[in-house]
């Protein structure tokens, strides 16, 4: 079977990749995804400085997957720039950054940076940091979105993406793609970031499993796959001429299976990575493959968005 992927310019030997803040941080992070089976590299969210983040614990495993409030801890833009600039792009796999400013200015200043060093690696534009106290999720503000996104293609003229947050009413899909649909070289949405602001509790320490805002965080893992591949599906249905890249609960062949089915073009994984390390995208490589194989299928084209309904 072909597990390969060309979109955007860039070709993928297999559809799979690091989720944006999982095994991404350092540059020996991204060199061990990169040096494993991963058919592309995604940096961690930057902004404009460095950044501690927020006090640990600040990630936990949860029973049925994780819960975040890292606060974008990152080694400022400059740092992925310059993995940026020293990274073999021709080794056949894509080197994506995301960039996630604490302002508008930030992000404006960000991306015109990214736009003079005219890399080939693509950028992805979080609109949905869950963890940033008092700040509220961009990707939740139609109108902010908006405003973000028409400031930003006056500064960066390439393709680019965004990270998108959950939603959960028809009417925002609708919204959101409305938006999004505005914007021609906006070609890729990423679903899902993190379902914001879980709680997770410890009942025999009768307490919270992380530290920063009481306890809450942005969950992921097994818990997110039906509303990660509802937005996957939606927004593949109500975009035009756009890539969506599935995000949420992947941890086999059959989720990122079922994320392609609903139309995905590529598939990040997070909280699996996270815990099993590196070594997770063989596996889920060689599980997609012999699904694909069962099932008959010979490339992804072959059953990508083709998700029945009743
Ligand atoms: O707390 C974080 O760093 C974080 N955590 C998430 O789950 N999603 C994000 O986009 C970010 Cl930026």
């Amino acid at each position: 079977v072909d597990l390969s992927v060309s979109w955007l310019g860039v070709n993928m030997e297999n559809p799979l990749y690091n989720a944006s803040g999982v095994m991404c941080r350092s540059r020996e992070e991204l060199d061990a995804v990169a040096a494993s089976a991963a058919g592309a590299l995604i940096t961690k969210s930057c902004t404009l400085l460095p950044r501690e983040g927020n006090p640990e614990p600040r990630y936990a495993k949860a029973p049925h997957g994780s819960i975040n409030s890292m606060g974008l801890p990152n080694a400022g833009y400059q740092y992925y720039l310059d993995y940026a600039k020293a990274y073999d792009h021709q080794g056949g796999k894509p080197l994506f950054v995301s960039v996630s400013g604490m302002s508008l200015e930030d992000n404006l200043e960000m991306l015109a940076a990214f736009r003079d060093a005219d890399l080939p690696c693509l950028v992805e534009l979080n609109l949905s940091c869950p963890n940033l106290p008092g700040k509220p999720q961009i990707g939740y503000d139609f109108e902010a979105s908006s405003h973000v996104l028409s400031e930003v293609v006056k500064v960066y003229h390439k393709p680019f993406g965004v990270k998108l947050p959950p939603y959960f009413d028809p009417v925002h899909f609708a919204e959101m793609a409305s938006v999004l649909n505005s914007f021609p070289s906006l070609k890729y949405v990423t679903c899902i970031n993190s379902v914001g602001n879980g709680l997770v509790i410890d009942l025999d320490s009768e307490s919270v499993v992380i530290k920063p805002k009481g306890g809450l965080g942005g969950i992921g893992g097994d818990y997110v796959l039906p509303t990660a591949l509802a937005n996957v599906r939606e927004f593949y249905r109500l975009l035009d001429d756009k890539h969506v890249i599935g995000c949420g609960g992947v941890k086999s062949g059959r989720e990122a299976f079922m994320h392609i089915l609903a139309g995905a073009t590529a598939v990040q994984v997070g909280t699996c990575l996270y815990e099993e390390g590196a070594a997770c995208f063989a596996r889920i490589r060689d599980e997609l493959a012999a699904l694909m194989q069962e099932k008959g299928y010979a490339t992804l084209a072959d059953f990508r968005g083709k998700l029945k309904t009743m």
